[in-house]
């Protein structure tokens, strides 16, 4: 697994932008070498506020959009259309403003769909078998870019510290007991997380400075830190405003942006 790399921006508004200009260019250049390329999302504010961004750059249809996969690393256990649904707010932010493949917008299905929970988090681990290639070596694909907020707690996706969630080793899980509302979702576990080639950690905010001290401190584990978890396979990226890397250790390796 890549060691972080930590890059800062002034704020949370700099940060949407940079983070949105940095996906478009990633998509850019993995469509040009490959011809498609897969983005995972996140819910949260930074995570939407990010997607916003990418719909209101002019380069953005530099990214062929119908030749990109879109997952989710978690979503809110809600029915289709319910505005708390990460799928939601990312199709209001950029999903529906741009020309997707709707069969390359991968789902996670809510309650409306007849399937409890746990059936949901196996019909998406299914979905990720069925697009996994051999080159992939597992049973989910090698996402170019997985997108993760990190919670004032640490976590991401919906592996919060101690759940039953972080435990587990199959790909995708129901997660019943979540802090934060609401509190059934369906999760990605750490080894789907890990099989993406890049992980970037997207944060924003005073309140999110201790953790993001314990994401990158070598000595934490990811059962009670789950952001210690998040980690690509070629490349990790912390993307922090000024306030919340306010307390990463010296010495780390990171750019301060204007
Ligand atoms: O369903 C969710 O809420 C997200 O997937 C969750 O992992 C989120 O990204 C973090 O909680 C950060 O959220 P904020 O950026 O709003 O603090």
């Amino acid at each position: 697994m890549s060691v972080p790399n930590v890059v800062v921006h002034r704020d949370a508004d700099v940060l949407a932008k940079a983070v949105a200009a940095r996906i478009i260019t990633r998509l850019v250049d993995v469509q040009s070498a490959r011809g498609s390329a897969s983005l995972v999302l996140t819910g949260g504010t930074v995570g939407i506020a990010t997607l916003a961004a990418i719909a209101e750059t002019p380069a953005r249809d530099a990214v062929d959009w119908r030749k990109l996969d879109i997952w989710w690393g978690d979503e809110r256990f809600l029915p289709s259309g319910d505005k708390e649904r990460n799928e939601t707010g990312a199709r209001e932010a950029l999903l529906d403003h741009v020309d997707l493949d709707p069969e390359r917008v991968h789902v996670m299905r809510g309650p409306d769909s007849g399937m409890t929970a746990e059936e949901s988090a196996d019909a998406y681990a299914q979905e990720l078998r069925k697009a996994a290639r051999p080159e992939d070596h597992g049973p989910v694909p090698s996402f170019d870019v997985m997108l993760l907020g990190m919670g004032p707690d640490s976590h991401v996706a919906s592996l919060f510290p101690g759940n039953p969630a972080v435990y587990d080793t199959r790909p995708v899980v129901a997660v019943h007991g979540s802090p934060k509302p609401p509190p059934v979702r369906i999760s990605m576990t750490f080894p789907t997380l890990q099989a993406s080639r890049e992980v970037w950690v997207v944060a924003a905010g005073e309140e999110k400075a201790g953790a993001v001290r314990l994401a990158l401190s070598e000595d934490s584990g990811r059962m009670q830190v789950p952001a210690a978890g998040a980690r690509g396979r070629q490349r990790t990226l912390f993307l922090l405003d000024r306030a919340s890397a306010a307390k990463i250790p010296p010495g780390l390796g990171r750019i301060a942006s204007p």
